[in-house]
């Protein structure tokens, strides 16, 4: 079921030091580090509002850490709650649309979509898609892009067991191809040799 392998030139990489994160007046957590290297994965857990969402934006450089340093090497692909795709835009088209801007091949965009069972649903518009559908052509855009470094916030909200058990295999595809995968959830996601990470260790 593999998908054809992402091909990226750089290492990728990816280090967290002694990084601290504030929202509003409260400091949610201080002292996160961690270093990543090709085929590693990282869970991120904890409980709702602990801070996975603030951490995942914060390594992707949408916000500042209040404290600390992210060193990254390679490009991001991120999947959170939002799709970023055009809800008026066929599936298919839409997709076209986010591998244009990403300078990818639109085919993996359309592989990765087949893989997660979107095949019939590509003339379809978005905004008529299902919730465990949205979440899987979200997915299906993030893998067309093609990047090294895999941010996922809570990939398994909406999905039923078996695409579950497709997220799970892709990212382990994904890391078994040198690529690094961080995945924020308050459920298990079952992958080998993944590290997980307890943010309550480092609420202050
Ligand atoms: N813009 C903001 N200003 C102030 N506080 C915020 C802001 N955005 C989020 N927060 C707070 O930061 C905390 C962490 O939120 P975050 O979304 O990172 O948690 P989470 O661990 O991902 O939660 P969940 O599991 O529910 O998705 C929450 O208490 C939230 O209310």
């Amino acid at each position: 079921m593999q998908a054809s392998l992402p091909r990226w030139t750089d290492t990728p990489s990816l280090a967290v030091t002694d990084l601290a994160c504030r929202r509003g007046d409260r400091l949610l957590f201080r002292g996160v580090g961690f270093t990543l290297a090709p085929g590693d994965a990282l869970h991120l857990a904890g409980a709702n509002g602990i801070g996975k969402s603030s951490l995942i934006r914060i390594l992707t450089g949408l916000m500042q850490p209040f404290a600390g340093t992210v060193a990254r090497q390679g490009t991001i692909a991120l999947l959170d709650e939002r799709s970023a795709l055009d809800p008026h835009l066929p599936l298919g088209r839409a997709l076209a649309f986010w591998a244009g801007v990403d300078g990818a091949d639109s085919a993996q965009g359309t592989q990765a979509a087949e893989l997660l069972g979107l095949a019939q649903l590509l003339d379809v518009p978005v905004r008529y898609l299902s919730t465990g559908q949205k979440k899987r052509a979200a997915l299906a855009r993030m893998i067309g892009q093609q990047a090294p470094l895999w941010l996922l916030d809570e990939p398994l909200n909406g999905l039923d067991k078996d695409a579950v058990g497709l997220v799970e295999t892709l990212v382990q595809d994904h890391c078994r191809a040198g690529g690094i995968a961080v995945i924020a959830s308050h459920q298990p996601f079952v992958l080998a040799n993944m590290e997980r990470f307890e943010l309550e260790r480092h609420i202050p």
